[in-house]
Order: structure tokens, then C-alpha cells, then sequence
């Protein structure tokens, strides 16, 4: 490809640390692919908490990857609550580009992923690797509420899934 200085933006939230360790994991391989690559010059990838993401960020970025977690069934609020307000300012304006999909959830992840699914298909994105599902087993009060440790082989995916992006971008 050319030399046109590349953005991949990582928008995660996260309450308890797994969709954090999620998103930074597709950072660190998204990054291990541009040094391979001998692109660090000329490509970001970029790590923003949903509730500090604009308009203005999705417009910048060439490529995205949406991190959070699932709650009572769908996305968890801060992440629905970035879609809802960037949601038409953007719309017919991000066509065609390629995002990635991680979802942090305690025994099911699925409602998160169509829901996610729907709204990127709204704004005609390309789904470029199949939606990850991380799942930290949480299904009592006292686990949901404690902090999260993500192990080596979901780490791994999520890794993969940032050197994806940053292939397909560079
Ligand atoms: C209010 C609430 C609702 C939740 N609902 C679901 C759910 O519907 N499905 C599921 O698989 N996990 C559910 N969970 C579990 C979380 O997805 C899980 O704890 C996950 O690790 C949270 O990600 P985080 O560590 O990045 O905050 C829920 C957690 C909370 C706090």
C-alpha cells in the first residue's frame, strides 16, 4: 500500500478489567504487526474509553476495533451510549471500513455481539474476523463484581485480532 499515515482506534469500556486487558491486547498486536511490518512510522493504533470517543475520532480512524462488556443482555451502557451519540453524525461517512469486535462477558456474550453486529452494519463497516467472546465465568454477585484477570489463550485472540486490523490497514 502507500505511504499514508494509518489509525486503528480500540473503543472499549469495561467495569471490572477484562475488556481493558482485551483492548489492550489488540493494541499490543496491532503494534507487533506495524514494527514487523516496519510501519511504525506511519500507522497508530489507539486506545480511547468509549465515554471520552467523538465523532470526530471515528471520522480520523481508517479501521476500528469495539471492546466491552455484555450486561443484561446487550452492550453495557457507557459502550451503547457512545454508539447512540456518534450514531448519526457518522452515518454514511465510515462505508466500507474494516472493524473487529470483542465482547468481555460472564457466561454469554451473544446478545453484546448481534447487537453490536447491527449497529455496524448501519453504518454499512465490514466485519473483517469473526466477533471474539471472552468469557471470566462471573455469574454470582460477589465474582461479577471482582476484578478481572483474562488468561494467555483469550489474551492471544485478542492479540491476533489487533494484528489483523493492522495488516489489513497497512
Ligand atoms: C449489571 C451486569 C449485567 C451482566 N449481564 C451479563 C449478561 O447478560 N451476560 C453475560 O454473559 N454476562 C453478564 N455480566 C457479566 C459481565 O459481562 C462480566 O463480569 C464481564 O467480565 C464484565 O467485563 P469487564 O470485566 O470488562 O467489566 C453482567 C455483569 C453486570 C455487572
Amino acid at each position: 500500500m502507500d505511504n499514508t499515515h494509518r489509525k486503528l482506534l480500540i473503543v472499549w469500556h469495561s467495569r471490572t478489567g477484562a475488556a481493558r486487558q482485551m483492548a489492550e491486547a489488540a493494541q499490543r498486536g496491532a503494534q507487533d504487526i506495524a514494527r514487523e511490518l516496519d510501519a511504525m512510522g506511519r500507522f497508530e493504533a489507539r486506545l480511547v474509553r468509549a465515554a471520552q470517543t467523538g465523532a470526530e475520532d471515528l471520522l480520523q480512524a481508517d479501521g476500528y476495533i469495539f471492546c466491552a462488556p455484555e450486561n443484561l443482555g446487550s452492550l453495557s451502557g457507557e459502550m451503547k451510549e457512545f454508539f447512540d451519540r456518534c450514531y448519526y453524525g457518522v452515518l454514511d461517512r465510515l462505508n466500507g471500513r474494516p472493524y473487529g469486535l470483542l465482547v468481555a462477558a460472564g457466561s454469554d456474550g451473544q446478545g453484546a455481539v448481534r447487537q453490536t453486529q447491527k449497529i455496524c452494519t448501519g453504518w454499512r463497516l465490514e466485519q473483517v474476523a469473526p466477533p471474539r467472546i471472552v468469557l471470566t465465568h462471573a455469574q454470582t454477585p460477589q465474582a461479577i463484581a471482582a476484578p478481572k484477570e483474562i488468561g494467555p489463550e483469550d489474551r492471544a485472540h485478542c492479540h491476533e485480532l489487533g494484528g489483523t486490523l493492522a495488516a489489513l490497514l497497512l
